[in-house]
C-alpha cells in the first residue's frame, strides 16, 4: 500500500516556515497538497496568511489549524485526529506539509508516525530545519554564558542549556535538509561560517542549502524518502528519555485593540517594546483607520516588518490583534500598557 509522504517544517519563532510554505504551495508542481499549521499562541495568524493564498493546489478546506499548544504536546488529542481524518478522506492529498510551532520539538511528532493508524498509511518523507541566519549571526542562539553560570550556581539542579539553545540543537538534530534562510539579511561571506557551525549539530550527511525567503524548488524539499519515523535513534534529542516536556521557558499572550490611527507610531513602539522586554515574536493583523486593507504586523527579534495583504471582507470583523510570544517572566502589564495607547 502506498503511504503518503509527509513533509515536517521546523525552525525556530520567525525563521521563515510560513514563508517557505506559501511559496511551495505557489510552486508545487501540480502535486495536491493537504497543510497542518500548528502555532504555539491562541490565535492562528500563520493559517490565515497561507489561506489568503488561495491556491487551487491546496485549497482552504486541505489546510487544518491546529493553534494553542505546540504539536508536540498535543500528539494524541489533536494531531493523531487530524491526521486520521486527512487520511481517511474519500480523496486524500498526495503530500502533506506539517508546519510546527516555532517552540516545537520535531522528534515526538516523528515518533508519531510510528502510530498503528498512521504507520500504514503515512510516512515522514523528510524533517526541514529551517535557520533564520540573520538571528544565527546575531548570535541569539549562542548561549549567554555569563546568565548561565549565575543560574547554575543558583540552582544546582540546573543542568540544562539556555531553552533556546537546546531547541536550535532539537531541531537541527531531527534534520533530513537544512534551510539556511534568511541569507539576504547576512554578508556573503559569513555564510561559510555558519553553515560550519550548523554542520556540528546535524546528523551526517545532511544537506545545508542556503535561500532568500524560503525559495527553494519543491524538486529539492519534497521526496526525500527518508522514512524518519524508522530511524528514530539517529536522531538525538535532549528530552530523549523523558515521559513529559514542556515549555514552561516560554509565554504568549495576544493584544487586542480596533482602529489603529498610526500603523507607524504602533511599529515605533513595537521596537521599544522589543528592545526592552524578553519578546522573541510578535505577529498579527491590525486594521488602520481610513484603510480597507488589513496591514500585516510581523517581528522577529528586533526586526519589525510590516504590510497589507488584502482587504478585509465583507462581514470580517474589522479588528486588530497581535500574538506576543517571549521568555516567561516577560513584563506582561508593560507590554500591554505600552501598546494600549497606539492600538486603538
Ligand atoms: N529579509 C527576509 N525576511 C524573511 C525571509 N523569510 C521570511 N522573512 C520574514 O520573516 C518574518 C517571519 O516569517 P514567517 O514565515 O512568518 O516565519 P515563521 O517561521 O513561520 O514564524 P513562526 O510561525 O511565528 O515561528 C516575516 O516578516 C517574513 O516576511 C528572508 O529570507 N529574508
Amino acid at each position: 500500500m502506498n503511504r503518503i509522504p509527509t513533509t515536517v517544517i521546523t525552525g525556530f519563532l520567525g525563521a521563515g516556515k510560513t514563508t517557505l510554505i506559501r511559496h511551495l504551495i505557489a510552486n508545487a508542481g501540480g502535486r495536491r497538497l493537504a497543510l497542518i499549521i500548528n502555532e504555539f499562541g491562541d490565535v492562528g495568524v500563520d493559517g490565515d496568511l497561507v489561506k489568503g493564498c488561495n491556491d487551487a493546489t491546496c485549497p482552504e478546506e486541505d489546510i487544518v489549524e491546529l493553534a494553542n499548544g505546540c504539536i508536540c504536546c498535543t500528539v494524541a488529542d489533536d494531531f493523531l485526529p487530524t491526521m486520521t481524518r486527512l487520511l481517511s478522506r474519500p480523496n486524500p492529498p498526495e503530500h502533506i506539509i506539517i508546519e510546527t510551532s516555532g517552540l516545537a520539538l520535531p522528534k515526538p511528532l516523528v515518533k508519531a508516525f510510528q502510530w498503528p493508524d498512521i504507520r500504514t498509511r503515512a510516512t515522514v518523507d523528510g524533517v526541514i530545519a529551517l535557520i533564520d541566519a540573520d538571528a544565527v549571526a546575531a548570535g541569539r542562539f549562542a548561549a549567554d554564558e555569563a546568565a548561565l553560570a549565575a543560574a547554575r550556581a543558583a540552582d544546582q539542579s540546573l543542568d540544562h542549556d539556555s531553552p533556546l539553545e537546546e531547541l536550535f540543537e532539537d531541531q537541527l538534530a531531527c534534520a533530513d535538509m537544512v534551510v539556511l534562510n534568511k541569507c539576504d539579511l547576512v554578508e556573503t561571506g559569513a555564510l561559510a561560517g555558519i553553515e560550519a557551525a550548523l554542520a556540528g549539530e546535524t546528523r551526517a550527511g545532511v544537506r545545508i542549502v542556503r535561500a532568500d525567503h524560503g525559495v527553494i524548488d519543491a524538486a529539492v524539499l519534497l521526496g526525500i524518502g527518508a522514512g524518519a519515523e524508522d530511524d528514530l535513534d539517529t536522531r538525538p534529542s535532549h528530552h530523549d528519555g523523558e515521559e513529559d516536556h514542556d515549555h514552561d521557558d516560554f509565554d504568549s499572550f495576544v493584544v487586542r485593540g480596533g482602529d489603529v490611527a498610526d500603523a507607524a507610531a504602533l511599529a515605533d513602539r513595537l521596537g521599544t517594546l522589543i528592545a526592552a522586554h524578553d519578546i522573541l515574536r510578535v505577529k498579527g493583523m491590525i486594521a488602520v483607520a481610513g484603510k480597507a486593507a488589513r496591514l500585516v504586523v510581523q517581528a522577529v527579534g528586533p526586526r519589525i516588518q510590516h504590510h497589507f495583504d488584502r482587504a478585509w471582507h465583507p462581514g470580517e470583523a474589522r479588528a486588530s490583534q497581535l500574538v506576543v510570544i517571549g521568555q516567561k517572566g516577560m513584563d506582561r502589564a508593560a507590554i500591554e500598557a505600552g501598546l494600549a495607547g497606539v492600538l486603538g
